[in-house]
């Protein structure tokens, strides 16, 4: 066994209570690590590696960061995902014989921290705790920086639990081992790596203390011990009190919408599916906020739409106001914008990191709440009215900090300069006695420049030798003999000390050593006296957001010409007029096309999408599911009109989130996707399928795509969109009754596609996808090619087609192979080149097709067929068969030359005549 010096000793004894974490080792003025934690945090933070001498023989490895500049080290390092464990000396190094000791204060894990660089302005943080008791799955989630406090349960099944910590995001996940290792095995949404800590350790007691006896007892049992994990496990890592958690709310999950985390990415709440950024996410469109905690408030309300119509239309009822009162908004953003973010400065009031700074933060906030109550009281909108008289102006916190703290405080707490004059009585003594001490040192520097007749003699003072005077080299002689006691000599110069100028110093040092300890501590009483008030700051801070949401809701409402829906306890969705919010938003000219929707039960509650690729299909129906989510989180929405049900539930089968998913196939994503699906809507849900069963072959893909559509229809009885390809699928409408063909038109004009983005009653026949090809810049080789391919596999479908009718699908005409499908349109089968590009523009509207015929635009062909059936062989086909079998017929052997050029006139005449 290594013996270690006691020093290394020590630190292995510390680190055994941090094995997890970095240990950030105080050796003096620098955090020190040894052994394999500076081995990988030399390579981590880019800092040299070095050895020391412990004892062991061999050098140990060692590195170590400045503790003053250690915040940028520890953020990167959680940043990365890793945990950091502080440990500090306890005792003064000056004062103390022998070995200081040495201790863990805090542990820095990507759940906890609390530095403000580290943790968005705009998004919450939080560490997510997750246990199970007697089949119930638990879910506590925490900010610390904002001191929220969520928790929940359901019965235990990993999609739902994933779907919750989903809304959460979650830096840093908690609790019971095996679901730990369960939930490792699923990817959880979200741009951070998320760091799972094991944790069984339960401390009921400190939770008890926490939130108080009658909120503790009124939880159930399975989210109490949540709590209680997770109470103890910030006991462990913070060791310090929590004051910002006060409150815990639990909630059911089933009161909100159920938004699972691929709906949500699908559809772009929070942040874009392909950039992960928030612009261009629903959010960033709505967020029109003016303080941090307003925008963090928007966010959770975008998470958790309401199900309960009264709640929503009080929201609905701030926001109607709002959009109507210019000015009063206005009024309301100016006295917001003087507004900081209380949450998190009540959150550093309690942690006990509050600087001079956050306190004038604060009070500056205060002063603008009187205004914002009384714009609220006197609005007309109950509901800001009832928010206005809920506020508590906090007045007196306002008042104390006003008196105690100047108006531009310094950063750090230890140097004094933070109270105001007039506070302390014996502050102000104390200052004073500096001040003229101060003055007593000028006084005494002219005295000493009159008796020595040095001009340039000066009294100075420095950290190492105190007060001094300090003569230049070319006046020494003129210094009297005696008095001066040399202390320091410099190039050009002496320094000296007189028996008086020490014992002033003494009383002068004193003095400012008294008044920077007595400034401390009259600080950290003011921010105790703060810090327990927190739950008055902290409900201030819930309706300072809340008012921040509707001011930024009536503001974007109005600006991008959003109304008010109308909620129902019924059935029936009707939008008229709708419009995709942020696609809209981001064309910017206004040539985003409306579209209306119906899903009611006399009209059918089953839409399906035909539609050639970028007709607008997704954007359509994402339109209608981003209708109901902000119509059920108070907001007013893009539309004419608006007649939104209580959605419980949206579910999205949208290719566009594959991406998320390693390792499996989009097929088996959607058939997993699907298969929640069948389980979990209700009547009340909405669905939203994009190209149902594209994943697969075309014969499967369209019996499983048929297949969902009848459970959907006949099962769950909900309202669906569906888009598909398979433009066979449209004979649904015959046997399913709720169900109601629509495509998207579009429009051909000499040899291009003009999408109109209008949604017309009547299934499509053209895909368009080559078409598509070309516009995403395929090379012109493949471009020919496949419309080469297309034609050849068209006609030998219609050739079997003609040949054999009996569906492959039950109810399904055309196909017959595998891997075959029906003739798509003859406009993207034949050249490109148009025959006649000035030929009139056609609207390919669906219904209709199978009375208008179609014109080509591409040169002489046929008219496309109608949906249904196979098509018949072509005069082309007909003849190339005439032809084929006259010379399977004809003799040959027994013909004379002559008759075999007859027989090639003739067949040449029929092929002219044609
Ligand atoms: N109503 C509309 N008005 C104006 N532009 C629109 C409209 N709907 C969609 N678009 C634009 O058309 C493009 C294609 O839309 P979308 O992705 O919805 O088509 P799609 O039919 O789903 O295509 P695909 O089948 O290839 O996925 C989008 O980039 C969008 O900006």
């Amino acid at each position: 066994m290594a013996k270690y010096t006691p020093m290394i000793e020590q630190y292995l004894q510390v680190k055994e209570g941090a094995k997890d974490a970095f240990l950030f080792f105080r050796l003096g003025d620098f955090y020190e690590m040894f052994f394999d934690d500076a081995l990988l945090a030399s390579k981590e933070l880019e800092i040299t590696l070095t050895g020391r001498e412990g004892g062991g023989g061999e050098k140990i490895p060692m590195c170590g960061v400045p503790y003053h500049s250690a915040e940028g080290y520890i953020q990167r390092l959680i940043e990365k995902g890793y945990k950091v464990a502080i440990c500090e000396q306890l005792d003064d190094p000056a004062t103390t014989k022998g070995m200081v000791r040495r201790d863990i204060v805090r542990v820095v894990t990507p759940g906890t921290v609390m530095d403000g660089r580290i943790v968005a302005d705009k998004t919450n943080n939080y560490l997510v705790c997750v246990t199970e008791l007697e089949e119930m799955a638990a879910l506590a989630a925490c900010d610390l920086t904002t001191g929220e406090l969520y928790v929940t349960s359901s019965p235990a099944e990993t999609d739902s639990l994933r779907g919750e910590i989903g809304i959460y995001e979650p830096a840093e996940i908690i609790g019971d081992p095996q679901l730990l290792e369960l939930l490792k095995g699923e990817t959880l949404p979200g741009a951070r790596p998320v760091v799972y800590t094991p944790w069984e350790k339960r401390d009921d007691e400190q939770a008890r203390s926490q939130f108080g006896e009658g909120a503790w007892t009124r939880l159930e049992k399975e989210r109490a011990r949540c709590v209680a994990l997770l109470i103890a496990y910030l006991g462990e890592t913070q060791r310090r009190s929590l004051g910002q958690l006060s409150q815990i709310s639990s909630y059911e999950p089933g009161h909100y919408m159920i938004l699972d985390p691929f709906t949500r990415r699908n559809l772009e709440l929070t942040e874009t599916v392909r950039e992960r950024s928030k612009k261009g996410s629903l959010l960033w469109l709505l967020d029109r906020t003016e303080t941090s905690m307003g925008a963090r408030l928007l966010r959770r309300r975008i998470d958790k739409p309401l199900l309960q119509r009264s709640a929503i239309e009080r929201r609905l009822d701030a926001v109607d106001h709002l959009y109507h009162q210019f000015i009063l908004r206005e009024d309301l953003r100016l006295a917001l914008k003087e507004i900081y973010d209380l949450e998190r400065l009540t959150g550093r009031v309690a942690y006990g990191s509050a600087n001079g700074r956050d306190l004038n933060a604060l009070k500056l906030s205060l002063e603008q709440i009187p205004a914002l109550k009384e714009l609220c009281l006197s609005s007309g909108s109950a509901t800001l009215r009832e928010i206005g008289n809920a506020i508590d102006e906090c007045a007196d916190l306002r008042e104390v900090i006003q008196a105690a703290i100047v108006d531009d405080p310094p950063v750090s707490v230890r140097d004094g300069g933070m109270i105001r004059p007039g506070y302390h009585e014996r502050l102000d003594e104390l200052r004073s006695a500096s001040t003229s001490g101060k003055q007593w040192i000028a006084e005494l520097e002219a005295q000493e420049r009159r008796i020595t007749g040095i001009k340039s003699l000066k009294i100075g003072y420095n950290k190492v030798f105190g007060y001094y005077i300090e003569v230049t080299r070319s006046n020494l002689g003129a210094l009297p003999e005696g008095r001066y006691e040399r202390k320091q000599t410099l190039a050009n110069a002496e320094r000296f000390v007189t028996p008086e100028l020490k014992e002033k110093e003494a009383l002068i040092l004193e003095a400012q050593d008294k008044m920077t300890d007595l400034e401390y501590s009259l600080f950290t009483q003011l921010r105790e006296l703060l810090a327990a008030q927190i739950p008055r700051l902290q409900s201030l801070a819930e309706k300072v957001a809340e008012i921040d949401v509707y001011q930024g809701l009536a503001s974007v409402s109005a600006e991008q010409r959003f109304v008010r829906p109308a909620l129902t306890d019924g059935f029936d969705l009707t939008i008229e007029g709708g419009r995709h919010p942020v696609v809209e938003a981001v064309l910017r000219d206004g040539s985003f096309i409306a579209n209306g929707s119906r899903l009611t039960k006399e009209d059918g509650r089953i839409t399906l999408i035909t539609g050639p690729n970028m007709a607008g299909k997704s954007t359509y129906m994402r339109q209608v599911a981003l209708i109901c989510v902000m119509a059920q989180i108070g907001c007013f929405v893009p539309a004419d009109r608006a007649e939104v049900p209580l959605i419980d539930r949206i579910f999205t089968r949208i290719g566009a989130a594959d991406d998320l998913i390693g390792g499996q196939s989009t097929f088996m994503v959607e058939m997993a996707d699907i298969q929640v699906m069948t389980e979990k809507a209700t009547p009340r849900s909405l669905i939203i399928i994009d190209e149902l069963g594209r994943g697969t072959s075309t014969s499967e893909g369209m019996a499983i795509a048929q297949a969902v559509i009848e459970f959907v229809h006949h099962e769950i009885g909900c309202k669906a969109l569906v888009s598909t390809h398979f433009h066979e699928l449209a004979h649904l409408e015959d046997s399913l009754d709720s169900l109601r063909n629509y495509s998207m038109a579009v429009q051909e004009s000499g040899d291009k596609v003009n999408f109109l983005r209008k949604l017309i009653p009547g299934a499509a026949d053209s895909s368009y996808g080559i078409y598509c090809a070309r516009l995403a810049g395929l090379p012109e080789s493949i471009i020919g090619r496949a419309y080469g391919l297309l034609q050849a596999i068209e006609q030998s479908a219609a050739e079997v087609g003609a040949a054999a009718a009996a569906p492959a699908v039950p109810g399904t005409a055309g196909e017959k192979t595998s891997a075959g499908r029906m003739p798509l349109s003859a406009a993207a089968t034949a050249s490109p080149e148009p025959a006649d590009a000035g030929e009139a523009l056609t609207v390919t509207s669906a219904r209709d097709r199978e009375e208008v015929v179609q014109l080509s635009i591409f040169g002489d062909e046929e008219p496309r067929k109608g949906r249904k059936g196979a098509a018949p062989p072509t005069r082309e086909q007909e003849l190339a068969a005439e032809v084929v079998s006259a010379l399977e017929t004809a003799d040959l052997m027994n013909m004379t030359p002559l008759q075999a050029m007859q027989l090639l006139n003739d067949l040449k005449g029929r092929i002219r005549s044609r």
